[in-house]
């Protein structure tokens, strides 16, 4: 499974949900939802606070097992076919990352190398070309070549948000997964860093699927193709940005 090798066509369907569901307890969260999301889609996930945006991304890699006690899940979500119940998980979350606010607050109580490390399994020194690329493109490549400097920026809790999303977007982007997941976490940029980083996301779409979550329609509606919007944990909309902004005025 870790090697396989899988060729899409544009519009080719990488993750399915066929009347998923899920329950914390007592409370039902997502209710009876069915799409499809292919490969080089650039997906806005869009809804209000507390709407499930979190719980459905999560769900896609099993993350809400983890955080909270007694999650019940009906219905399926499948990615390349398989079931993601039955997917090792250490192989599906290198193949869709997920990155949530809560990855910002974590850094402050790491340093760069223990990030690079934990995160990449790379020493700062062993950074490849391609990496140091990204680095460039993100505007984070200073504080990676010069180590001997290094000591004064080790310290991530000096870092400004924005750098410290940077960072968490060139983590993402150097592993290098099928499907990136960014919740909420692009919404603290300001106009001129998102405007890099969507130019790099947009760049990496050819071969990549991007599901952004948002509450801010406008930040990301020019990049994204298609838009599911979530209401109290059901889908209201799911179809092409275009129709969206057309049908669905609010
Ligand atoms: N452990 C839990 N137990 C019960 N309900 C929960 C639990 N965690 C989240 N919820 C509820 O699930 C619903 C969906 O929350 P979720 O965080 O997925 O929404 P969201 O759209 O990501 O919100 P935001 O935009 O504020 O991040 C909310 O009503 C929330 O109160």
């Amino acid at each position: 499974m870790e090697n396989q090798i899988i060729n899409y066509s544009d519009n080719e369907k990488i993750i399915e949900l066929c009347n998923f569901g899920m329950d914390i307890g007592e409370h039902s969260i997502l209710k009876d939802i069915s799409l499809d999301i292919s490969f080089n889609d650039i997906v806005l996930l869009y809804g209000p606070r507390n709407s499930g945006k979190s719980s459905l991304l999560r769900s896609f890699v099993h993350l809400n097992e983890e955080l909270y006690n007694d999650v019940k899940g009906k219905g399926g979500i499948f990615f390349e076919g398989n079931n993601v119940n039955e997917l090792d998980r250490k192989y599906l979350r290198s193949q869709i990352t997920y990155v949530d606010p809560t990855f910002v607050e974590n850094l402050n109580i790491l340093t760069l190398s223990e990030v690079i490390n934990l995160s990449l399994g790379l020493k700062l020194k062993d950074i490849s070309k391609e990496h140091f690329d990204i680095l460039e493109k993100l505007g984070l490549s200073k504080k990676f070549s010069d180590l001997d400097n290094l000591k004064v920026h080790n310290s991530l809790k000096s870092w400004s948000i924005g750098e410290k999303i940077l960072l968490i977007t060139f983590i993402s982007l150097a592993r290098n997964p099928k499907v990136f997941m960014f919740d909420s976490i692009l919404d603290h940029l300001d106009d001129f860093l998102l405007k890099d980083v969507k130019e790099i996301l947009y760049d990496m779409k050819k071969d990549r699927t991007l599901i952004i979550s948002t509450r801010n329609l406008n930040l990301f509606s020019d990049i994204a193709n298609k838009i599911i919007f979530i209401e109290n944990g059901q889908i209201q909309y799911n179809g092409t940005m275009d129709s969206f902004m057309m049908n669905f005025p609010r």
